[in-house]
């Protein structure tokens, strides 16, 4: 397998630290290139980065001196992936994407655009072949593709199995989102020890709009959006890593507890041969003991990259309700971006 140069775009910030810290040792991207802000650049990164993650900084990246996040400075790259900010992504992402050089963004700001890839491998790899309807260079050479909000990624992949045996009429979500969800330093240590905050701006209209992107039927180039609504309260909680939501479903054909188990439990991923690097053996962890899952126990089974259900059960009030979590910057963020970027390289869009 070639070996690729990766340039990390948002690289100070918490998700640009898990891509660091998840491509330490990856067997096909090596990072040679990071970028931040004018705040940082032209420091090493050892000097520029807060660090955060619980491992050590990787030697490999201390010594690199931070960029300013334009296309002509990482020239020497294959591919970038994008923990921006999303107040300057969508400027500093279609520089990238227009000097040629593919973007793997972990960004809210392109996943609803309709030429973009909204992307969770085992849900919806069809949908890389949109990158063929852009625009961003003539030959094609420039490109984004993005993984979805850190609630929408555990949702749909966990509705993914209901949707195709059952069909989805409505869906009922409660979020209890950790705080690293808020970055760093994120929410206020008096604001959320022994409290929960029952509002995350703007966290409402991701989670009812991308699962329907996610779960839409490719056609013709564009995706056709899943058509059933979805009710999203998001509340923060004194977690440190893992999303856990309470979902509940109205399925358009009814079934009872133990077929809906069945068919969560038989689920198949469909790049399960594909042996891709951080892809999890097992997607979906159906726990049949009520107390699971929990975000501490959890998060980081199959190294983050799984989503954990449990739960399931018979509601008095619509069809099926159950339990569902995952690590929110790892399968939530930059963890997905990586796997996005291992199935663009298997499906031949990175050479
Ligand atoms: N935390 C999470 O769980 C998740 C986050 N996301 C998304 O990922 C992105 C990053 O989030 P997070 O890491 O938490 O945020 P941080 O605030 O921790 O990091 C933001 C990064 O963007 C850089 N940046 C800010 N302004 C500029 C600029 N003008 N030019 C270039 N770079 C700039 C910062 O550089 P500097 O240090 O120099 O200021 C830093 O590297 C956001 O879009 C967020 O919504 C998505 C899913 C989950
Ligand atoms: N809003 C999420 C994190 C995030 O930044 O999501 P998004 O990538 O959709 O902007 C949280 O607070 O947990």
């Amino acid at each position: 397998m070639t070996s690729f140069k990766v340039g990390i775009l948002g690289a100070t910030g918490a998700v640009g630290q898990k891509f660091i810290r998840i491509l330490e040792n990856h067997p096909w991207f090596k990072i040679t290139a990071l970028g931040a802000s004018s705040r940082s650049a032209g420091k090493l990164y050892e000097e520029a980065a807060n660090w955060i993650e619980s491992t050590r900084m990787p030697d490999g990246v201390k010594s690199l001196t931070v960029l300013e996040c334009t296309s002509n400075h990482f020239d020497e790259v294959d591919f970038v992936f994008s923990g921006l900010d999303s107040s300057v992504a969508t400027e500093i992402e279609t520089d990238f994407a227009k000097a040629g050089i593919p973007v793997i963004s972990n960004a809210k700001n392109f996943r609803t655009d309709p030429t973009v890839p909204l992307l969770i491998p085992e849900v919806n790899p069809d949908h890389i072949e949109m990158i063929r309807e852009q625009r961003f260079t003539a030959d094609g050479s420039g490109w984004i593709v993005t993984n979805p909000n850190c609630v929408a990624v555990p949702l749909t992949t966990s509705l993914k199995p209901l949707y195709d045996a059952f069909g989805i009429e409505s869906v009922v979500v409660t979020s209890m989102q950790a705080i690293s969800g808020a970055g760093y330093p994120g929410v206020p240590s008096l604001d959320i020890m022994g409290n929960v905050i029952p509002f995350i701006g703007g966290e409402e209209s991701k989670i009812r709009q991308e699962p329907l992107k996610l779960l839409g039927k490719l056609k013709d180039g564009a995706v056709r959006y899943a058509d059933f609504p979805v009710q999203a309260t998001a509340t923060r909680v004194p977690v440190i890593n893992g999303h856990l939501l309470s979902v509940t479903v109205s399925l358009k054909r009814k079934a009872d507890q133990d077929e809906i188990i069945n068919v969560m439990k038989s689920w198949g991923s469909p790049i399960h041969d594909l042996d891709l690097p951080s892809a999890p053996k097992f997607p979906l962890k159906i726990f049949d003991d009520p107390r699971y899952p929990q975000p501490r126990l959890h998060a980081d089974s199959e190294g983050g990259m799984q989503t954990a259900i449990g739960r399931i059960r018979q509601a008095h009030v619509m069809d099926v309700s159950y339990i569902a979590m995952a690590h929110n910057t790892v399968r939530g963020a930059a963890g997905g971006a990586v796997l996005n970027a291992e199935l663009l390289v298997k499906k031949g869009f990175l050479k």
